[in-house]
């Protein structure tokens, strides 16, 4: 009998205990915030993580993390992912670092999109990490059924799907739920963003629109609810600064800023209740 070859991305991605999917319907909800705070969140407590942008036309991972300025390299055993900490705790990795100028763009279609994809999961040294987060674009496009399909065999643990409390991007978020369930992806459960607003003065959260919906669709769909995490301009802030250079500067980097932050303690349930599920 002939024997059974072991696919590359099983070989690859052998040392990674969890992958979780971040998913939205709708541009501009949140989805790189969400995996960006969740990465942070789960690093500060004591987790190894990676996270992969598969947004190919806009990434914007590199930005958020404050490595735009970054480049990957090329040894021997694959593509070394660019580290965000000193204590190569939080890794990244994304499109971002391959253009020749930040603002090329990618105008690629689906094999070449999927074949960018299949790359990441077999030649970037990933290592040993207790999660790998991939942001991914808005809706479903080629990267969804890519990523998906790419990893089958490795069994993702879940997709979480990110939406803010107005109707319209409740809309487009069933379509993302569906996929999941056409995909057989187990969905961790729902976030809502930009719910509510807190006071830059006095870091009291106000709601400016009417707040629940990510809930009742949640419930609706028989998917658990995460959490609600507020519009907060010190994460905008906080994301401008750690663009800013720190060389040696340990106390200012954005992990170390994150575990000092209120944003922090907001998101910490949020990670909690992901961990739980998922475990
Ligand atoms: N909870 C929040 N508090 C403050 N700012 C936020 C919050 N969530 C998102 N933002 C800001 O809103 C903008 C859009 O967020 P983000 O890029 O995460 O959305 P996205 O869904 O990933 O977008 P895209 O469709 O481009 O992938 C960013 O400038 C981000 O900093
Ligand atoms: S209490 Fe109200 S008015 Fe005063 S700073 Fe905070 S949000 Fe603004």
């Amino acid at each position: 009998m002939a024997e059974e070859t072991i696919s590359p991305i099983i070989t690859n991605l052998a040392g990674v205990k969890h992958i979780i999917i971040v998913l939205s319907g709708k541009g501009g909800v949140g989805k790189s915030s969400i995996t960006t705070q969740l990465a942070l969140c789960l690093v500060n407590k004591g987790n190894k993580v990676g996270v992969l942008d598969i947004d190919l036309t806009g990434p914007s991972i590199p930005r958020m993390l404050g490595v735009a300025e970054k480049q990957v390299h090329q040894a021997s055993t694959g593509w070394i992912p660019v580290y965000v900490d000193e204590n190569q705790q939080f890794c990244c990795m994304s499109i971002g670092f391959l253009l020749q100028r930040k603002d090329d763009s990618v105008v690629w279609r689906g094999p070449k999109k999927n074949s960018m994809i299949r790359q990441f999961l077999t030649d970037v040294c990933w290592g040993e990490l207790d999660y790998l987060i991939v942001d991914t674009p808005p809706g479903t496009s080629d990267e969804h059924i890519s990523i998906v399909e790419s990893l089958k065999g490795v069994k993702p643990g879940g997709a979480i799907i990110v939406t803010t409390p107005q109707a319209v991007a409740l809309a487009d978020v069933r379509k993302e739920l569906n996929f999941c369930k056409k995909v057989d992806l187990p969905i961790l459960g729902v976030i809502e963003n930009m719910s509510g607003f807190v006071c830059p003065h006095c870091a009291e959260c106000t709601n400016l629109f009417s707040t629940g919906g990510g809930e009742a669709m949640a419930r609706e769909f028989e998917v658990d609810f995460l959490g609600r995490v507020p519009i907060d301009p010190s994460f905008i802030l906080m994301l401008e600064q750690s663009s800013i250079p720190e060389s040696n500067d340990l106390k200012n980097t954005l992990l170390a800023k994150y575990s000092r932050s209120n944003l922090f303690t907001a998101f910490s349930q949020i990670t909690d209740n992901v961990v739980a599920k998922i475990s």
